[in-house]
């Protein structure tokens, strides 16, 4: 046996073998999961590493003792219960991030089923962007405003001639005349109409082919008269028809305006809250106004109520703001899909919808964000100023929601749309008088006059009127001579001039005879332009003077570069990310009104306020940011813990593989080994019972011998016996005696074999006995020198032994 064979046999000795089982089970039964789940992934390169795997167990198979076998099973175990900590770590991980990534699909952040990845990265662009627009103020959404409904629009205007036809069209349908009005069209033609209306440019709309010569006596006066008035309202019902479902407005946009009579009854009223305002009006402080002035409005009452009534039965202020406010909307949801949608309200001084009808609508739509849109392009303490003051009393006296942000545009006197809108409007008054007087026209710009005591105070609106007058001039190239001129003064105080009548009235003295008034102040149609300018000085004064030539530019209304103009300012103040103007902020420098100050706090603390929101919000949205990209990295970082555990488990598998083999090597051998040892107990077994069998073979042999000698002397004794009985009794008791003395000797010498066999069974025994035996014959031979050495030594042994002898 080899002296590997020696250490297998160790090996498998039975307690030894027993606890090597017993490992292994453990072992195998740990790997066995894993490697069920892994079988799968057994890569071509594994079965090829398999037959070096195999040469290596072979090997290690053939050095293994019992500690190597720990060892390998100590190595695996550890490298098993790492990979095992590892999953469990990344498998943590993982959830952490599909529980997050939950959550933002939960928080709407993502609500599409596209991959995680490309969704946080989406997110991640849109939370940028969203960054950047904070930052940047809303940021503007190029489109043209020539858009879809104007095309279509036009496309309308081409086949009907006008907007208004629509409706006329429409009517007649009902009065079985549609019969050549398609289907589709006369469908469709209700939101083209919304459309047509916005693009209602030269001869379309009520400024062009709608507009109506004011006169029935041939009057050239151009105005807007309760004819238009019609017109408008149809626009509006159409509009309102067209309206799609609305969904939540995020930011809503006031308009911001006086307001003015719808109704004759509602005159009084109205001029008791004019009467009233002290922003408006300060009577002399030993007139209580809250008593005068009911008075007052009571009186004035009739004879403005009579006004009303000749143009039309009320102000038209309301049906103008409500259009303006629609097609604004409309442009800012195309142009600002970030503040989208957009919602107007109507926010007057002194007519329903008054300041809290506006704010408690908005506030009930979840309005986010409500742009407080002044409707006087040149700031007035007495209008805007007016009505900022009662924003901010209903807010002093109901909470103003802290999820409302609410923010101030307080003047637009020189946006250049503004001022290419009135050109325009100059320019096809300009068409309409015969060449020959066109450039001696003189253009008076007319705007509501203010006491002189108020811009004595320093109120911007007399200078903010002119920048508007200059931008218009310039826009025209001052290509015509032009007045700033004053209208509507009311009661005794001294207002500023010169007045719009008188200054007419002095032209004309001077030779002038051709004019084209334009309301500069005011953004639509009105009880001034309507009646003052139209009637009381276009026709009646013009009368008069006896001059044919006084025109009238209509107010911008729904001119689409007006509205254009409005969306530009809207969308440029939400891009400024600037809540409330400096010169809002600022007082006239004689300003005595105390609530002016208390107002100006309020909108300077809540400007505050929403700047610190504003700075928040981008704080967060910075952090939301950084969340994001730490959560792009850790998902990269979870991408790559990923790979590496494939490859663990590649690996684990691998060992494992290289394990199962090595077991199953040991295994082999260890049948192998028992088989031979099974043999080699056999083989011993065998030879055994062959010397058993050899031994009673020689035995049976010399019993036989024995038996055939006894036979041979029986025979030689029976043959001889009959010669000589004597000689014959003679012979068998020498044969006896021979025979007992043979058996004598054989038995001699069998315990002679017996004694001197244990002498030489090893080959040292056997050189021993040998010494033994040829010491022994020498001293017997030299027996008597022996005898004499030993008398000799006795001697000498008794004389040292006693020495006094
Ligand atoms: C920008 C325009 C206006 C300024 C500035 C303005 C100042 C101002 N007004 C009054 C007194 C009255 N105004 C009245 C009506 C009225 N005022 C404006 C515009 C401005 N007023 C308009 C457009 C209207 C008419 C609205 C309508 O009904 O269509 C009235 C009531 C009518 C009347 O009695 O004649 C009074 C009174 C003052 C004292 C003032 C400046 C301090
Ligand atoms: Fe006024």
């Amino acid at each position: 046996m080899s002296s590997n064979g020696d250490e297998f046999a160790i090996v498998l000795e039975e307690g030894n073998f027993q606890k090597f089982r017993k490992c292994k089970r453990v072992w195998v039964h740990e790997s066995q999961d894993a490697g069920q789940r892994q079988a799968k992934h057994r890569s071509p390169t594994t079965s090829l590493n398999r037959t070096t795997d195999l040469d290596d167990s072979n090997q290690l198979a053939a050095n293994a003792d019992k500690q190597q076998v720990q060892r390998i099973k100590a190595v695996f175990e550890k490298k098993n219960q790492k990979s095992a900590q590892v999953i469990a770590q990344l498998q943590k991980k993982l959830d952490a991030y599909q529980k997050k990534m939950h959550e933002l699909e939960k928080h709407g952040a993502i609500q599409s089923h596209r991959p995680p990845r490309e969704v946080l990265r989406d997110m991640g662009q849109g939370l940028k962007n969203v960054g950047g627009n904070i930052r940047d103020g809303i940021s503007y959404v190029g489109g043209s405003v020539m858009s879809k409904p104007r095309e279509f629009a036009h496309l309308i205007k081409n086949k009907f001639g006008s907007a208004d036809n629509i409706s006329q069209l429409s009517s007649e349908r009902h009065h079985g005349g549609s019969a050549t009005l398609p289907a589709a069209a006369s469908q469709a033609s209700m939101m083209a109409a919304a459309a047509a209306a916005a693009a209602s440019v030269a001869g379309g709309g009520p400024q062009g082919a709608g507009q109506q010569k004011f006169s029935d006596d041939g009057s050239e006066c151009s105005s807007v008269t309760s004819d238009s008035i019609g017109s408008l309202g149809n626009k509006l019902l159409l509009l309102r028809s067209a309206s799609t479902a609305a969904s939540k407005p995020k930011t809503g946009v006031v308009l911001i305006n006086m307001g003015g009579p719808e109704k004759l009854e509602h005159v009084e009223d109205y001029l008791h809250k004019i009467m009233t305002d002290t922003d408006m009006i300060q009577f002399p402080a030993f007139i209580p106004q809250h008593r005068f002035g009911p008075w007052i409005a009571k009186r004035r009452a009739p004879k403005v109520a009579k006004k009303y009534e000749e143009i039309g039965g009320g102000s038209p202020i309301l049906k103008w703001t409500r259009l303006q406010g629609k097609l604004l909307c409309d442009q800012l949801d195309k142009k600002s899909p970030e503040s989208a949608p957009h919602k107007p309200y109507v926010a007057f001084r002194y007519v329903k919808p008054h300041t809290e009808d506006a704010f408690n609508e908005l506030i009930e739509d979840g309005v986010e964000h409500a742009i407080l849109f002044s409707q006087y392009p040149q700031y007035c303490c007495a209008t805007t100023g007016s009505s900022f003051n009662e924003i901010y009393r209903h807010f002093r006296n109901n909470e103003l929601p802290k999820n409302l942000k609410i923010s101030v545009i307080d003047r637009w006197s020189t946006h250049p749309l503004l001022a290419k809108c009135f050109a325009d409007n100059i320019r096809k008054e300009l068409e309409k008088i015969p060449e020959k007087d066109r450039k001696d026209t003189i253009i008076l710009f007319s705007a509501h006059s203010i006491p002189l005591k108020t811009v004595n105070r320093g109120d911007a609106y007399p200078s903010e009127i002119g920048a508007t007058v200059h931008n218009v001039m310039h826009e025209l190239n001052f290509e015509y001579p032009y007045q700033l001129v004053w209208q509507s003064k009311v009661g005794p105080v001294p207002f500023l001039g010169p007045m719009t009548d008188d200054a007419i009235k002095d032209y004309v003295t001077k030779g002038k005879t051709s004019f084209i008034v334009v309301p500069i102040a005011f953004v639509n149609e009105h009880i001034e332009t309507l009646h003052e300018l139209d009637i009381e000085y276009c026709k009646e004064l013009a009368e008069e003077l006896g001059i044919d030539q006084i025109k009238r530019c209509p107010a911008p209304n729904d001119h689409p570069l007006f509205i254009e103009a409005m969306a530009d300012i809207v969308q440029k103040h939400l891009k400024s990310g600037v809540p409330v103007s400096k010169k809002f902020l600022h007082r006239c420098p004689h300003c005595i009104n105390h609530t002016c100050g208390h107002s100006k706090t309020w909108y300077g603390r809540s400007h505050e306020s929403h700047q610190d929101a504003y700075l928040d919000l981008n704080k967060k949205t910075r952090i939301i940011q950084d969340q994001v990209e730490s959560l792009r990295e850790n998902f990269d970082i979870v991408k790559s813990l990923q790979t590496e555990i494939h490859d663990l488990n590649v690996a684990l598998q691998e060992e494992r593989f290289r394990s199962e083999r090595l077991e199953e090597q040991i295994n082999d051998l260890t049948e192998l080994h028992q088989n031979e040892v099974e043999n080699l107990k056999q083989a011993m077994a065998d030879m055994e019972e062959k010397v058993q069998y050899q031994s009673e073979e020689r035995l049976r042999d010399i019993h036989e011998m024995l038996e055939h000698c006894q036979t041979k002397q029986q025979q030689y004794v029976t043959l001889e016996g009959l010669d000589n009985s004597n000689a014959r009794a003679l012979v068998v008791k020498l044969i006896n005696v021979l025979l007992t003395v043979l058996q004598v000797v054989l038995l001699l010498v069998a315990t002679g074999a017996g004694i001197i066999m244990p002498f030489l069974r090893t080959r040292l025994r056997i050189l021993s006995t040998v010494i033994i035996v040829i010491g022994v014959a020498f001293v017997l031979r030299q027996w008597p020198e022996v005898q004499d050495i030993g008398s000799h030594m006795m001697r000498r042994l008794k004389d040292t032994l006693d020495p006094v002898q």
